[in-house]
């Protein structure tokens, strides 16, 4: 390597004017062998001008002018004029000072020019500048900055990644750490979290030593065994800090065992203190929830309406055990066995009321009967609050608990309250209350109620005579029949002192039918009464005094009913005691009536003032084929009554037995007298048979004893029915009407298409005929739709293939028609009205 200095003396012996030209161009000759670039400038008036440049610097790229003698040196340089080169060189001529500099020349993205560069003085004052080419070495150094920097980036990227990985830690109260054991040293580093959840100062080397020595003595085993398995399985051990606190550590521990016998231990560890705070809380919290329960009259639950809509009881405490008699754990896997114990007919209020809670999200309360294991009924009360959660299910928390002593003491409340002490009748109060409800009842439905007000006649007599003890034991037994007079549903109440009074409900709309019921009630009451008490082993006879009112038809307050009943109470008494009387007069006078014609009818049975007449029935060829029996009474004042004006009432009052068989006497009779005779042998008699008639034990064999009694033909007899009996038991009635049958009997359905048809019920009854009702009889001409009905019975009674007989025909219109559509039987005013039985017979024989 040529040295500058050496370079510099070179040039300054190739510059010197006595060196000979040989000598000169030798010394060119060796200045150009010089691979470093050598130029020598000279100083002339401010400027620095080329002198002399070696072939090396001729070569050198970037050296512009160098072949052009006396270039200043500024063009020379021209690549560097930005810079201070010059300017230096100019210095370097001027004081002396040598200058060593590396000189670089860029453009963007690309290197011009990299070169070392040094200047000298020589005596003659001129300078000598050596270049050389610096490039690689530039690129070199260009490329080991770029590369420091881009370390220095990863550097500060790892800094910045680890100071947010030691803030997640500290943050999450955790830490790592690591132990390298190689033979003969071991290293163990703690991660800062480690060291800030240890409370010791944040340091990266930790003695082994020092890194257990605040594990508890009684649990370094814990870790040390976790330590030695590696396995990474949780494992709790207590730490005690520098500070004396003590917190609770989970930790994690990995083994990795490399190739080279290195062993390395890494560990997670987080500080689980304030979780273990919590679970021990809750915990407390639980235990002392259920030493509460376990104490508490009742057992408590809680309830989820999960979002499928299934529901599920997910605590229940033990005191279920001694409430319902099941296991808590039972309930929990199916809360439904709950309900097994809960009494049958209390269960769907309890489920509908629950749901409901949960739903609307409204407290829930609900009281239901349990039965116990051993048989006993207790009752409970559940009370609960729900809550819809975050993910849309509702929870319950409730409270059960027992309630049978209160229900009780309630029941003895009320019963004490509301119930005579003596009779355990409903008292005036109850009475009072019902009979609000009852009127409100009756506005709704329509239906009237009666009020009867009893008073016992004389009582105080007795009271006085036979001592208190006596009138409790009447009043008693007076209690128990008057209870057993009325239905379940009516209230009998003990007014007070002798009064008692019966509230009747449900009443028929119409007045003077539900005065009608009031008053056969009272005639119940007066009998079952009149009948003889026993009295201290004495019979004793006690009589009522009955007022009645009728309540529904205007707006009246119970006071003033009460008042009402009352008033007609002292009217019976004024009558003469044991009797009953309506509050209005009307209603009175209809009732006085009724009883009125109920004793006539009565005497006229027994004066045989009922008589039978008979309508003629045809075929349709108007030959007489039988009669229809209908009774009249003949009255002795009012003439003849029709029966329309008494059979319901002989109905009411039983008395339809009675003249029933009149009836049924009369016709046999007749049956029989026709017998006689060949012209009438073949009448046929039908005979009207009430509901209640037909029903009455017995009927089958009275009605087979008088036909043979008169010794008439049953087969000339037909009982009509109306549908009202398919109401009944149908069964007995199909029985009763076989019996009959099997004696040849005929049966009619009367009034066929007002009542309950049934079609059903019409195959199974053995019936030979069906009388087409009047009323459509009566319009079969002029509405369509009794033409229909008319057509559409006997088109049904053919397939069925029963006889038909049309009532109440009047015109040959009607009978035009019915013939038409296949009618073969016929009744009505057209033929015959009703007329007693000589009238008949000589519509038959006009000679007789
Ligand atoms: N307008 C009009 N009416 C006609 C015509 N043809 C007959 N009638 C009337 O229609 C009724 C037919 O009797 P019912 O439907 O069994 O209806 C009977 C029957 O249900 C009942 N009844 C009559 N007698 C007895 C009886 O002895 N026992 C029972 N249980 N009920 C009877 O009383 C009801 C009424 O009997 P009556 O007043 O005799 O009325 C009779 C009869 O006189 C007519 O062409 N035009």
């Amino acid at each position: 390597m040529i040295s500058a200095e050496l370079l510099t003396d070179l040039f300054a012996g190739a510059s010197e004017d006595f060196v000979e030209s040989s000598a000169q161009a030798r010394l060119q000759a060796l200045l150009d062998a010089v691979p470093v670039a050598l130029m020598e400038f000279r100083p002339h008036e401010g400027r620095l001008l080329l002198r002399a440049a070696n072939a090396a610097a001729r070569r050198m790229p970037g050296l512009g002018g160098v072949r052009v003698s006396g270039a200043d040196a500024v063009d020379v340089f021209d690549l560097l004029a930005g810079t201070k080169l010059v300017e230096q060189l100019h210095t370097v001529a001027r004081t002396g000072v040598p200058l060593e500099c590396r000189q670089v020349a860029r453009e963007p993205g690309r290197l011009l020019v990299a070169w070392d560069l040094s200047a000298r003085r020589l005596d003659n004052g001129s300078i000598v500048v050596s270049v050389r080419d610096a490039s690689e070495a530039e690129s070199l150094r260009a490329a080991l900055a770029a590369s420091e920097h881009a370390l220095q980036d990863v550097r500060r990227e790892l800094r910045e990644q680890t100071d947010v990985f030691n803030t997640m830690e500290s943050l999450a109260q955790t830490g790592h750490w690591r132990r390298i054991e190689d033979p003969g040293e071991t290293v163990l580093l703690w991660s800062p979290g480690l060291c800030d959840i240890a409370g010791v100062e944040r340091q990266e080397w930790m003695s082994p030593e020092r890194a257990v020595s605040g594990i508890l003595a009684e649990d370094r085993h814990v870790f040390e065994t976790a330590r030695e398995r590696g396995t990474g399985a949780d494992v709790e051990y207590r730490w005690k800090r520098p500070d004396g606190e003590i917190r609770w550590m989970r930790s994690r521990v990995r083994r990795l065992t490399a190739k080279d016998g290195m062993r390395v231990d890494m560990g997670v560890v987080q500080d689980v203190t304030d979780e273990r705070r919590a679970a021990e809380q809750l915990r407390e919290q639980l235990l002392f929830i259920q030493r509460i329960a376990s104490r508490i009259p009742g057992f408590i639950y809680q309830y989820r309406l999960h979002q499928d809509g299934i529901t599920s009881v997910q605590y229940i405490s033990d005191a279920v055990r001694d409430f319902m008699g099941v296991e808590p754990h039972e309930v929990t896997a199916d809360h439904g066995v709950l309900s097994n114990w809960v009494m049958a007919e209390d269960v769907p209020a309890l489920q509908r009321s629950a749901l409901q809670s949960v739903r609307k999200l409204v407290p829930w309360q609900c009281e239901y009967r349990v039965r116990m294991p051993d048989g006993s009924i207790r009752w409970h009360m559940t009370n609960a609050i729900p809550h819809r959660e975050a993910d849309g299910s509702v929870i319950s928390h409730g409270f059960t608990m027992d309630i049978t002593d209160r229900k009780r003491a309630e029941q003895e409340i009320e019963r004490l309250a509301f119930y005579d002490a003596l009779t355990g009748l409903p008292n005036r109060r109850l009475l009072l209350d019902r009979l609000q409800r009852s009127i409100a009842a009756c506005q709704r439905s329509k239906n009237l109620g009666a009020l009867l007000f009893i008073d016992l006649d004389n009582f105080k007599d007795l009271n006085d005579t036979l001592g208190h003890d006596m009138g409790d034991q009447l009043l008693s037994q007076v209690a128990t029949r008057l209870v057993g007079s009325v239905r379940e549903a009516d209230t009998v109440a003990r007014f007070g002192g002798d009064e008692f009074v019966v509230m009747l409900d449900n009443l028929n709309p119409e007045l003077q039918d539900a005065a009608a019921q009031a008053e056969t009630v009272a005639e119940k009451l007066l009998s079952s009464l009149n009948q003889p008490f026993a009295l201290g082993g004495q019979q004793h006879y006690s009589t009522p005094s009955i007022g009645i009112t009728l309540f529904g038809d205007e707006r009246l307050s119970v006071d003033e009913l009460l008042k009402r009943a009352d008033l007609a109470m002292y009217q019976a008494k004024a009558a003469g005691r044991n009797t009953q009387r309506f509050f209005d007069p009307d209603m009175q006078a209809a009732v006085n009536a009724r009883s009125n014609l109920e004793a006539d009818l009565r005497q006229g049975l027994a004066r045989n003032e009922l008589l039978v007449h008979y309508q003629p029935v045809v075929d349709h060829q108007a030959r007489l084929v039988g009669a229809e029996a209908l009774v009249r009474w003949r009255h002795p004042q009012r003439g003849m009554i029709s029966p329309g004006d008494f059979i319901p009432l002989a109905e009411q009052t039983g008395l339809i037995l009675p003249l029933g068989q009149t009836v049924l006497e009369t016709a046999c009779r007749q049956l029989q007298r026709w017998g006689q005779d060949a012209a009438t042998a073949h009448l046929s008699i039908s005979v009207n048979v009430s509901a209640r008639q037909f029903r009455q034990p017995g009927f089958v064999a009275e009605v087979l004893d008088t036909l043979k009694a008169h010794r008439a033909e049953p087969q000339r007899l037909k009982l009509e029915l109306t549908e009202s009996l398919l109401l009944g038991d149908i069964e007995d009635t199909i029985v009763r009407m076989e019996q009959l049958k099997a004696q040849g009997v005929g049966f009619a359905l009367d009034d066929f298409g007002t009542g309950y048809s049934s079609l059903s019920y019409l195959k199974r009854l053995p019936l030979d005929q069906i009388k087409i009702d009047q009323s459509f009889v009566r319009d079969v001409l002029s509405d369509p739709n009794d033409a229909a009905i008319v057509r559409t019975i006997l088109a049904l009674a053919k397939s069925l293939d029963l006889q038909v007989v049309a009532e109440g025909v009047e015109t040959t219109g009607q009978l035009g028609f019915l013939r038409l559509h296949g009618c073969e039987g016929f009744q009505g005013y057209l033929f015959g009205r009703p007329v007693p039985v000589e009238e008949l017979d000589a519509m038959l024989d006009p000679t007789r």
